[in-house]
């Protein structure tokens, strides 16, 4: 009896069996309560030998011996223990099928999309494993449009923990960090009210102005500019108008501030931290890292505090975040309004500018498309109307068609984001899949849109499929295939699905009606010379947010 002899007198035997036995306590302790907080990590790893130290010296010759061996027995256990379970049938992901190594650890994955690959690799992974496929220990990734309702609406599961950067700084929470649904709808309140369409109206002169500022910029170069670069500055210039009361002038004084690479930089982090959400908890004692996430945080804080302290002076987002429109009983403090001012600039700006750049460069590549768009611009907006109107969108469907096949093959978030049932919520069974607590799911954008079950041809870009689809005339170029014409409007989902979807989706809409109307109708484009353009699709990553290339064109202004 181990228990009943003196510590001492315990045999060798006994020693290893108690490592063993101290190892599967922790491992058990980490999979009961998955212990964040790099203390309580480093306390489990680190000081549970210690005790066991004592029980080994008897045994060995030296003390540095016994803590060697104590210290390799008791990891290598853990270790070992991890491995056998994550592989074993009794996992409750077991009966999911994936690649051997994402069941044994979240880092093959990682590997495996390093340099912005996660949208290829999973829809490798869907296209050998299936519908349903295990990405990580316990993570699933889904391409199955028919369960999108159940998994992301509004009772299917809340967000996943991966925006968990909060756990970085002290936190004020910003909206997209709240898992929980009743919170997360209580938060969301003000910016529903900041995104319907009365609101939308007030917002246009601002779209309109940097509309028009882009596409003076661009004619003045009247030569060859980086349509991407022009795209982004426009994009930050107007978030900034939107979350902070307007001021920034990337447009006329480029980025000099170097904030568009702190945030494609920030965005290399957003995507490490999806898949290890107890990374930041480490990475925050890193000054570099520290500091280079801190100054991207501040770049939107600093703006969206100068315009609280303003206070109203115009209809923007942050009038309804602030409360300023009296909604509410009370106003929100101000750091909270603050982290929301600061998340709408960043989570506004990459992701409109991705589809702009995508946009342009398709429409340049395949010049029938962008004459016929140019001529619908021309017929509702003829010479001498101002093309910054949203007067006529609602008729153009071409325009619409482009954005949204734009939107289909580029998504600006391919890899979708996180669901999970809350911690303590149970199992859930969403469509014939069976989801326990402890697991992460996300719907794979990417693999979703170009599935050719939801979409005739599904890797070529093809605008007139929008027509189709609506019934809009547009004949159906292969009438007596066998497949015939697929388009599975459920399964398009760019701006997600749900309660937790993009809150900003119908002013990005409208600001993207306005600048490829604006653009067509006054500029004539055309890629730089001696500049190869396939380029630009190869740059295209995904780093949660996706990152686009240059696209160098020439420009010159319409006569
Ligand atoms: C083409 C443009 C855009 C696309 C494709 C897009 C897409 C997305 C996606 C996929 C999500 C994740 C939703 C989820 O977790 O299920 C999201 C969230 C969000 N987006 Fe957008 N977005 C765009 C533009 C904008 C704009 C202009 C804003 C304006 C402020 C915005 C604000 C947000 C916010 C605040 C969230 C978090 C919503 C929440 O957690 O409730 N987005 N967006």
């Amino acid at each position: 009896m181990v228990l009943l002899q003196p510590l001492s007198e315990l045999q060798l035997r006994d020693v290893i069996a108690t490592h063993v036995a101290a190892s599967l306590i922790v491992h058990y302790v980490f999979r009961r309560w998955e212990p964040s907080s790099p203390i309580l990590v480093a306390l489990l790893l680190l000081a549970t030998p210690i005790p066991l130290v004592s029980l080994l010296l008897p045994h060995v010759a030296h003390w540095i011996y016994a803590i060697t061996a104590s210290y390799s027995l008791f990891l290598s256990t853990l270790v070992l223990s991890i491995i056998s379970y994550r592989l074993s049938p009794f996992h409750p992901l077991a009966r999911y099928p994936g690649p051997l190594m994402c069941r044994v650890s979240k880092w093959w994955m990682v590997w495996e999309t390093r340099g912005g690959q996660q949208h290829h690799w999973y829809k490798r992974m869907h296209e050998q494993y299936g519908d349903a496929v295990r990405t990580g220990p316990n993570d699933i990734s889904f391409v199955d449009a028919s369960i999108i309702a159940s998994l992301m609406g509004t009772t299917g599961l809340p967000k996943g923990p991966s925006r968990s950067a909060a756990g970085m700084f002290p936190a004020i929470k910003a909206l997209i960090m709240f898992r929980d649904p009743v919170e997360h709808a209580h938060r969301r309140k003000p910016w529903n009210r900041a995104f319907n369409s009365a609101a939308l109206k007030e917002y246009q002169p601002k779209v309109a102005h940097r509309a028009s500022q882009l596409v003076e910029g661009l004619a003045k170069r009247n030569g060859v500019a980086d349509l991407s670069l022009w795209v982004s500055w426009f994009a930050y210039d107007f978030m900034g108008d939107m979350a902070s009361g307007g001021g920034t002038a990337m447009m006329q004084n480029g980025d000099g501030d170097d904030l568009w690479y702190l945030l494609r930089t920030g965005m290399v982090s957003s995507f490490l931290f999806e898949q290890m959400n107890w990374l930041p908890h480490i990475l925050k004692y890193i000054p570099k890292f520290r500091d280079r996430v801190q100054r991207m945080r501040y770049m939107g804080i600093n703006r969206a505090k100068a315009r609280f302290e303003r206070g109203a002076e115009t209809k923007d987002l942050f009038y309804f975040l602030s409360n300023e429109d009296g909604s509410e009983k009370e106003k929100p403090p101000m750091p909270v309004v603050v982290s929301d001012g600061a998340l709408a600039l960043i989570a506004g700006s990459d992701t409109t500018m991705i589809v702009l750049s995508a946009l342009f460069w398709n429409i340049l590549y395949q010049p029938e498309v962008y004459k016929r768009l140019r001529e619908e611009v021309d017929k509702f907006y003829p010479s001498g109307e101002d093309s910054t109107s949203t007067e006529h969108h609602p008729q153009m469907a071409y325009l619409e068609a482009v954005i949204n096949e734009t939107l289909r093959m580029y998504p600006p978030v391919p890899s979708g984001s996180q669901r999970a049932p809350l911690v303590g919520g149970g199992d859930r069974i969403i469509g014939q899949y069976y989801i326990p607590e402890g697991t992460t799911t996300r719907m794979h954008i990417y693999s979703l849109h170009r599935d050719p079950r939801n979409f005739t041809d599904p890797e070529r870009y093809w605008p007139e499929r929008w027509l189709i689809a609506e019934g809009l005339g547009e004949a159906n170029p292969n009438p007596g295939s066998k497949e015939g014409f697929v388009h599975n409007a459920n399964a398009f989902i760019p701006f997600s699905f749900g309660p937790a979807n993009c809150v900003g989706k119908n002013l990005a809409m409208q600001e993207m009606r306005v600048v490829v109307c604006h653009v067509v109708h006054e500029l004539d484009l055309a890629f730089a010379d001696g500049w190869d353009p396939t380029e630009f699709e190869k740059a295209y990553r995904d780093h949660f947010v996706a990152e686009v290339g240059r696209l160098p064109v020439v420009v010159r202004q319409r006569v």
